[in-house]
C-alpha cells in the first residue's frame, strides 16, 4: 500500500484547475486523485454532490489518466443508452470490475462477448424450457423434473432450515437463498443438490466480490493482494465449475439442466464456465439486494404485504387443488411459469418500486467510437462515461415523493414512469436491457411467495426490538445497498394454517 500511494503520489497528485469554457465539458477542480478516490469509496454522493454543486448536466474529472464523463438529464439519457459506440464492457471492466475473466488464469473462451452470453442466457430462460424440462432442442428427456417444482422445492428446503419462528439477518439468509436458486439456473442438479460445493463457491464468489478495489481496477499491472485473491479464487471456481461440466460430459443420460444445453450446443468447458460466471456474477448481488429490499418495504408497508399475500392465495387456489392435504410448497409448483410471469400485478408492482428505489447507481459506458458531439460539447473517443440512475428514479419532476415506497405510481391513472422518455432504468434500457429479468423476477416472486405465505414477520433491530425509523439503503455500498443506521433483521414466526 506504501509503494501504491508513493506511485500514486508522484504521478498523479496535481490539481486540475478548472479552466472551463462554455463549449468544454465541465472539468471539476481539485486533486485528480481525490475525484478518483471519492468516486471509488462513494460513487453515489460524489456524483449527486458534484451535480448539484457545479450545476451542469455534464461534468467531468480524471480517474488517473482516464476522462469519465458524468452526464444527467432527459437529452443525454437518450444519448447514453442508444449510442451505439458506447461499450458497456469495457465500462465496466475499469469502473466496476465485478465479473471474473478467464483471461486472468491463462483460459480463454471463445466468443466471449456479452452478445454470445445474452444469447446462451436467452437458450436458457426460454419459457418452454423452464415450464415443460425439455431440452431448448425439443426432444423428451427422460430426467425430466420441471424447473418451477425445483426452484420451490429449493425455496422451501432453505426455508425449513430457518425453523418455526427465529431472527434472520436478511443479507445471509436470503442472499444464501438467491445463490441457490442461481446455482440451480446456471449450472446442474448434481452441483445444486452438493451443499459442500456452492458452500465454495459462494465463499469463493465473496472473496472475489470483496477484493475488487480501487487499487485494483486503477493499476491492473500492480501485484496487490487483492489482484492476488482475485486470480485464486477465478481459478478456483474454473475448477470447481468445470469439474461438473465433466461430470455431465460423461454422464450417460443427458437432461435439460444448463450445462446440458451448453454441451449439447458443442461449447467447451471454458465457455460453459464462464456463462455460469456471469450468472452468478450478475445475477446474485442484484437479485439478492431486490429481495432482501422487498421483504424490508413489504414489512413496513401492511397495505402493499396484503395485497401481495391476497394475490398469492388467489394463484394457490385458482391453480392447485384447494382439497388436497398437499403441502404449501407442492401447491405452488402447479403454478405454470405463464402465470408466475403475466399473473402477479401486485408483485410486479412491489418489485418495480423497490428497484426504482434501490437501483439509483450509475450505469457505466466507455466511448469507443470518434469524439462524439452532444449538444455543443464534445465526449472524446476513449473517454468513460457514467449515468447515475437517481437522475431520474429518484426525481421528483418525474416521481412524485421519490422517497416514498408506493407501488400504485405504476398503476393507471398515474403511469408517473410511462409520462416520458427512459423513466425507468431499473432493467437497463436501450442497447443494454437486464438479459436476466426473467429469472431474477421469477426468483424473487417465488421468494415472497413462499415466505410470505408461510410466515408472519416484523422488522427488528440487533436487539430484537422493532425498528423506529424507517429504513434508508446505503446508496454508495454498490455490493448490497444495506439500510444506513442500525442493522435491520426479520423477526419471523411460521404461520399456524
Ligand atoms: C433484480 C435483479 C436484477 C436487476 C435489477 C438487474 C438490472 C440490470 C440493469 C439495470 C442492467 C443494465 C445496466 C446498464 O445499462 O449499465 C442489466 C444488464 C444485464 N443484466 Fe441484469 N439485473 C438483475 C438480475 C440479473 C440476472 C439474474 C442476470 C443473469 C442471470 C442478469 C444479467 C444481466 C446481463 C447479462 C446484462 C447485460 C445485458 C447487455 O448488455 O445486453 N441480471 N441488469
Amino acid at each position: 500500500m506504501t509503494s501504491f500511494l508513493l506511485v500514486i503520489s508522484t504521478s498523479y497528485a496535481y490539481p486540475i484547475f478548472s479552466a472551463n469554457d462554455a463549449k468544454k465539458i465541465h472539468q471539476l477542480g481539485g486533486f485528480s486523485i481525490v475525484n478518483a478516490w471519492s468516486f471509488f469509496s462513494k460513487r453515489y454522493d460524489f456524483l449527486r454532490s458534484n451535480r448539484e454543486k457545479t450545476g451542469h448536466a455534464l461534468f467531468s474529472f480524471k480517474v488517473f489518466q482516464h476522462q469519465v464523463v458524468a452526464m444527467s438529464g432527459e437529452n443525454a439519457r437518450k444519448v447514453f443508452f442508444s449510442e451505439k459506440d458506447f461499450s458497456f464492457e469495457q465500462g465496466h471492466r475499469l469502473l466496476r470490475g465485478a465479473v471474473p475473466t478467464l483471461k486472468d488464469i491463462k483460459m480463454m473462451s471463445e466468443n466471449s462477448n456479452v452478445i454470445m452470453l445474452n444469447k446462451r442466457l436467452l437458450k436458457i430462460v426460454r419459457k418452454d424450457r423452464l415450464q415443460s424440462g425439455k431440452s431448448y432442442h425439443g426432444s423428451a428427456q427422460s430426467n425430466t423434473s420441471t424447473v418451477i417444482p425445483t426452484l420451490v422445492s429449493d425455496v422451501n428446503k432453505r426455508m425449513e432450515a430457518w425453523g418455526a419462528s427465529g431472527k434472520m439477518d436478511p443479507f445471509k439468509d436470503i442472499y444464501d437463498l438467491v445463490f441457490q436458486l442461481t446455482i440451480r439456473l446456471s449450472t446442474c442438479e448434481e452441483l445444486a443438490t452438493n451443499a459442500d460445493s456452492i458452500k465454495k463457491i459462494s465463499a469463493l464468489y465473496w472473496q472475489y466480490e470483496k477484493s475488487i478495489t480501487a487499487v485494483g481496477l486503477l493499476l491492473p499491472w500492480f501485484p496487490s493482494t487483492a489482484k492476488k485473491h482475485q486470480k485464486q479464487s477465478t481459478k478456483d471456481l474454473y475448477d470447481i465449475l468445470s469439474h461438473y461440466v465433466d461430470a455431465r460430459r460423461k454422464a450417460k443420460v443427458p437432461n435439460s439442466d444448463p450445462f446440458d444445453v451448453l454441451i449439447a450446443d458443442g461449447e467447451s468447458n471454458a465457455v460453459i464456465v464462464e456463462f455460469a460466471l456471469l450468472m452468478i456474477f450478475a445475477g446474485v448481488v442484484n437479485t439478492a439486494m431486490i429481495s432482501c429490499w422487498t421483504l424490508f418495504y413489504l414489512g413496513a408497508n401492511n397495505e402493499w404485504k396484503n395485497k401481495v399475500i391476497a394475490e398469492v392465495r388467489n394463484l394457490i387456489s385458482t391453480y392447485s387443488d384447494a382439497s388436497s392435504s398437499e403441502q404449501i410448497h407442492e401447491r405452488f409448483s402447479s403454478i405454470p411459469v405463464s402465470v408466475w410471469e403475466d399473473e402477479t400485478p401486485a408483485i410486479e408492482g412491489v418489485i418495480r418500486e423497490t428497484i426504482r428505489l434501490i437501483k439509483t447507481g450509475p450505469a457505466l459506458r466507455r466511448n469507443l467510437g470518434d469524439n462524439i458531439q452532444f449538444a455543443d460539447k464534445t465526449v472524446d473517443k476513449g473517454a468513460y462515461v457514467v449515468y447515475n440512475m437517481a437522475d431520474v428514479h429518484l426525481n421528483e419532476m418525474v416521481y412524485s415523493e421519490p422517497l416514498k415506497f408506493d407501488p400504485s405510481r405504476f398503476s393507471p391513472p398515474r403511469e408517473e414512469d410511462k409520462q416520458g422518455h427512459l423513466l425507468f432504468l431499473g432493467w437497463g434500457a436501450g442497447r443494454h436491457i437486464c438479459s436476466g429479468m426473467k429469472i431474477a423476477k421469477l426468483e424473487i416472486k417465488m421468494i415472497l411467495a413462499l415466505f410470505l405465505s408461510s410466515y408472519e414477520y416484523t422488522l427488528v433491530g440487533k436487539s430484537g426490538m422493532p425498528l423506529k425509523e424507517s429504513l434508508q439503503p446505503d446508496r454508495n455500498d454498490i455490493h448490497q445497498s444495506k439500510p444506513l443506521g442500525e442493522p435491520c433483521f426479520l423477526q419471523y414466526r411460521k404461520n399456524l394454517e
